[in-house]
């Protein structure tokens, strides 16, 4: 990592981020994108499954209880689950500028602790483009999406392309992915960006 800077603030040159127009429309429920993601897959029992639907702008919101399975301390739940939780919510915004990202950095504040049982609603948006990178924000409130604020995180994703599964992911896995059409198809749309 030499010679990168990490700062999480957008360079001046950077632009506004551009919701595309194939995007999700505003309160579309935007679906797993894989089965076995631990975040939002309905294949994983212990998961998240976390729903995220469409904003207006590009933005997202989604929902996320928190479950015995997610505990770090008694009744409490662990740190890596919520910044879990804002990550797969931040990955979403993919789908609202049409491009595939992946975390490049993930900043988070944890203001309150979240007991089992709490329907954390969260938010996220990005707020800046500059070349691949993507400058975005996600908030966690517990109960509602007035409720008090529980984590917060302050991220950068990094476009790639297809190859970027293929070239790292697990054979077994990518030739199960690659065998579904339907999955294909999806994913080479988003490469030919506009
Ligand atoms: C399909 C979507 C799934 C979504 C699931 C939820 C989100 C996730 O959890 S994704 C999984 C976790 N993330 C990862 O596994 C990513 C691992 N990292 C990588 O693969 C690489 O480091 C990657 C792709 C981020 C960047 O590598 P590479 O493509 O070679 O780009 P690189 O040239 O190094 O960087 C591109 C730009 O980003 C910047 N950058 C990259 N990483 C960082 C970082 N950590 N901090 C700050 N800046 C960074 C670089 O400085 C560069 O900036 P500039 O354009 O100004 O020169």
């Amino acid at each position: 990592m030499s010679g990168r800077t990490t700062a999480l603030t957008p360079p001046a040159d950077a632009g506004p981020p551009v919701r595309h127009p194939e995007a999700p429309a505003p309160g579309e429920i935007i679906g797993s994108h894989y089965e076995y993601c631990f975040g939002c897959g309905g294949g994983v029992a212990h998961g998240l499954h976390l729903e995220t639907r469409a904003g207006e702008g590009v933005n997202v919101t989604a929902e996320f209880t928190v479950r015995e399975a997610h505990q770090g301390a008694p009744g409490l739940a662990h740190g890596g689950v919520l910044a879990t939780a804002l990550d797969e919510t931040l990955g979403s915004l993919g789908w609202m500028l049409r491009v595939i990202a992946v975390t490049g950095r993930l900043e988070t504040d944890f203001l309150r602790p979240v007991p089992v049982g709490t329907e954390l609603h969260l938010t996220a948006e990005a707020v800046a483009v500059h070349r691949r990178k993507i400058y975005c924000t996600a908030t966690g409130r517990i109960g509602g999406p007035d409720g008090p604020v529980a984590v917060h995180a302050n991220a950068m994703f990094v476009e790639v392309k297809i190859d970027h599964f293929i070239d790292n992911g697990r054979k077994e896995e990518i030739q199960a992915v690659m065998a579904d059409p339907d999955q294909v198809k999806v994913a080479r749309a988003f490469e030919v960006n506009p």
